[in-house]
């Protein structure tokens, strides 16, 4: 009798593969932006992501250009630069940068290790949260050298991530961070904001 890996790998109906939490923890990043559920994001559900999690107007211009012109050619695999700047989540682990933390895997996949060791390093104040000043300290630490790219991507994603979901005393819990790797901090910061809980996040 031969077993395959999708044998092991597949739902209660035997067909469907079912990715464990941590295998697809970078595509579940993503898929929050791809409003229309086709795998592909396009700079217009960048731009509608953003602001359904309290980003202005500028804010959200800016990501949309900036991340979909930044990753669209990495995850289009061959078939090279589109006009209409899409990013194909299935491929999204190719759009990795360094110096970042390391928490998502080559394969896209959350390291439980790597993601507690951002707090045992960085998270001097309390256990549970980084302040500003530790948010730049863990930026500074990840730096790889002369790794440009890697420096304003990773510096980007945690200053928007600071500035979207610290709480109310200005620092950013341990929750909110884990929620970013799969994604599920974005669902709550659009619940909060459809129902009025989160008035303006930040106005930029
Ligand atoms: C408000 C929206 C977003 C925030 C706050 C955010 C924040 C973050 C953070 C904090 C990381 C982890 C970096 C690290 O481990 O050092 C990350 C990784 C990543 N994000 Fe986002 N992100 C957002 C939206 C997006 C969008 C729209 C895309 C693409 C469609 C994207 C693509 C990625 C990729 C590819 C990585 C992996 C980087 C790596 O491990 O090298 N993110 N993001
Ligand atoms: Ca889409």
């Amino acid at each position: 009798m031969t077993t395959s890996v999708d044998q092991y790998n597949s739902g209660a109906d035997g067909k469907k593969p079912v990715p464990s939490p941590e295998e697809y923890a970078l595509k579940k990043h993503v898929d929050f932006f791809d409003r229309n559920n086709d795998g592909i994001i396009y700079p217009w559900e960048t731009y509608q992501g953003f602001r359904a999690i309290g980003a202005g107007i500028a804010l959200s211009a800016f990501a949309a250009v900036f991340i979909n012109a930044g990753l669209s050619a990495k995850t289009r695999l061959g078939k090279g630069f589109s006009i209409s700047l899409p990013i194909e989540t299935a491929n999204i682990k190719f759009a990795k940068h360094g110096s970042d933390s390391d928490v998502y895997d080559s394969e896209g996949r959350f390291v439980p290790s790597k993601f507690e060791a951002i707090f045992v390093k960085h998270a001097r104040t309390s256990p549970d949260f980084l302040t500003s000043a530790e948010l730049q300290e863990l930026l500074k630490a990840n730096r790889e050298p002369k790794d440009y790219i890697g420096w304003v991507a990773a510096w980007v994603e945690w200053k928007v991530l600071y500035l979207l979901a610290k709480d109310r005393t200005g620092v950013l819990r341990k929750e909110a961070v884990r929620g970013v790797y799969d994604g599920s901090l974005f669902d709550r910061l659009e619940r909060e904001k459809a129902s009025g809980k989160k008035k303006a996040a930040c106005r930029v």
